[in-house]
């Protein structure tokens, strides 16, 4: 049993103990390939019918592959899912009473609400549960990311077993409660992805492509046009899963198409003074001492022109560009200040999408011209009025589709979103991942 085999120091549980992943899509397979290499024994599986393909895709590996979850969980020590969200209590309820007596048992989901729900469910008694989830997708490498480990029914031993298979990441272990992971990722990734799916619906309602309008190219166009393309070209279940099933979530959502509407009223209505006393009382709540915005300089922002200004989809020239209102950026201000969040109190979970958006966030509003003048052509120039009442219809749907739960719609607005720009998501992740590195790579901790 797990809990006696774990006796004795951590390098001979390499020896003596197996690792089991139930999932093998994007993540798990990138968890097989590590653990696998670090020198632990693998056992993993997908579903029944992948069997074949997935033993020859991993013939050059130690990883062991095996018909089903039953088999995983019959063998292995250390089990994590990392399945879907929207089926975790399907699937653990499947395999769950197959569980080796006294395994450790864990789920790689993005909410941990029902995950933590279904594992208490059906797994037996005499099993513990140590969960984790790694802030960031498959492509990226996961040194020095945060990476959440939630201690949730466990003695101190099985919580050293798994952070010494975890460890081979490199990634920053943050020790949390599923609560407080699932609090902080609904500040940190669920509103961040409404924003980006916004613009794609916004662009795509508009038949833009933003790379080839002169109003949407160079520097902060630049990151949310990539951001807005890296997440369309990914699965629509990871972003439906942590939205819809995270119950901190959805109230997050609502604020932000909120904000945006709100916004948007008063830029119609031309409510100039009102407006700008909003963004900057909200600018001072997240960004400044309470009675001023103290602007940073150019080296002390977390993103720089020249680091902005690299990575286009497009080629219009700097002094062709125009300056932008910047709806979703005086949105997401808006919408931290109405639910009173310090984004930077959340760096300990945040995502390299996040830490992005508050770059470029933080690019507008920590230099005062900037936010000027976006103030001022939010107010007083036409070019994106058609643009930002696009983009409030499409928070404000995104909003509804995740306050019904309804993960039906959520798939047909993604997945229409995602046929519009279809074509272009290879070149769009390859300048997307040297943005994220290179990003990554000037940014503070
Ligand atoms: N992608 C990302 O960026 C990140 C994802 N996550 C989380 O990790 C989890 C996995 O995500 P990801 O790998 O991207 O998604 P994938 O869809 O690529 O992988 C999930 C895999 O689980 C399989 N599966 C479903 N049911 C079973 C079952 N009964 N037995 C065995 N396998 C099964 C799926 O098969 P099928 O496709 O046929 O249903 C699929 O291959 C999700 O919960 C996600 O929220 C966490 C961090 C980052
Ligand atoms: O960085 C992001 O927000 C991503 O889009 C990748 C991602 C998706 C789901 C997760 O649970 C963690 C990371």
């Amino acid at each position: 049993m797990a809990t006696t085999r774990m006796n004795g120091d951590s390098s001979s549980w390499k020896e003596t103990l197996e690792v089991g992943i139930i999932g093998l899509g994007d993540m798990g397979k990138m968890y097989a390939r590590r653990i696998s290499a670090a020198g632990w024994k693998v056992n993993a599986c997908d579903l029944p019918q992948k069997y074949e393909a997935l033993k020859q895709e991993f013939s050059d590996t130690n990883i062991n592959i095996l018909q089903n979850g039953h088999l995983v969980s019959r063998r292995s020590d250390y089990i994590m899912y990392s399945v879907e969200a929207e089926y975790i209590d399907r699937v653990v309820a499947m395999y769950g009473p197959s569980t080796k007596l006294g395994a450790i048992v864990g789920g790689q989901t993005s909410c941990k609400a029902p995950e933590i729900a279904a594992l208490e469910e059906h797994l037996p008694p005499d099993t513990q549960i140590v969960s984790c989830h790694s802030l960031h997708g498959p492509s990226v490498s996961p040194r020095g990311q945060p990476l959440v480990l939630i201690s949730h029914r466990c003695t101190p031993e099985a919580t050293s077993l798994v952070r010494s298979i975890l460890s081979c990441f490199d990634s920053k272990i943050v020790e949390l409660s599923a609560k407080e992971h699932d609090r902080i990722t609904a500040d940190t990734q669920a509103v961040t992805h409404a924003a980006f799916l916004s613009m794609g619906v916004a662009w795509a309602a508009n038949n833009q492509f933003p790379w080839e309008v002169t109003r949407y190219n160079g520097g902060i166009e630049n990151v949310k046009i990539n951001l807005t393309l890296r997440i369309y070209s990914n699965k629509w279940h990871v972003y439906a899963g942590l939205a819809i099933l995270n119950p901190s979530a959805r109230k997050q959502i609502k604020q932000y198409a909120s904000s945006v509407t709100e916004l948007y009223k008063l830029i119609i209505e031309r409510r100039a003074e009102e407006f700008t006393n909003r963004i900057h009382e909200a600018a001072r709540f997240v960004f400044g001492s309470p009675h001023s915005i103290n602007p940073l300089t150019s080296d002390e922002l977390l993103l720089r022109d020249e680091v902005l200004d690299r990575f286009s989809l497009g080629s219009v020239p700097k002094d062709e560009r125009t300056p932008n209102s910047h709806l979703s950026l005086l949105a997401i201000v808006d919408c931290w200040w109405k639910l009173r969040i310090v984004p930077y109190d959340h760096m300990i979970c945040s995502t390299p999408l996040f830490r992005m958006w508050l770059g470029v966030t933080e690019y507008l509003f920590k230099q005062p011209q900037l936010l000027d003048e976006c103030i001022r052509i939010a107010l007083t120039d036409d070019t994106f009025r058609s643009d930002d009442l696009e983009f409030t219809f499409a928070a404000r749907g995104w909003a509804e589709c995740v306050g019904f739960g309804d993960f039906g719609s959520y798939r047909k607005r993604f997945e229409a979103t995602q046929g519009f720009f279809e074509g272009r998501f290879e070149e769009a992740t390859k300048i997307g991942n040297e943005m994220i590195a290179t990003i990554l790579a000037h940014t503070k901790d």
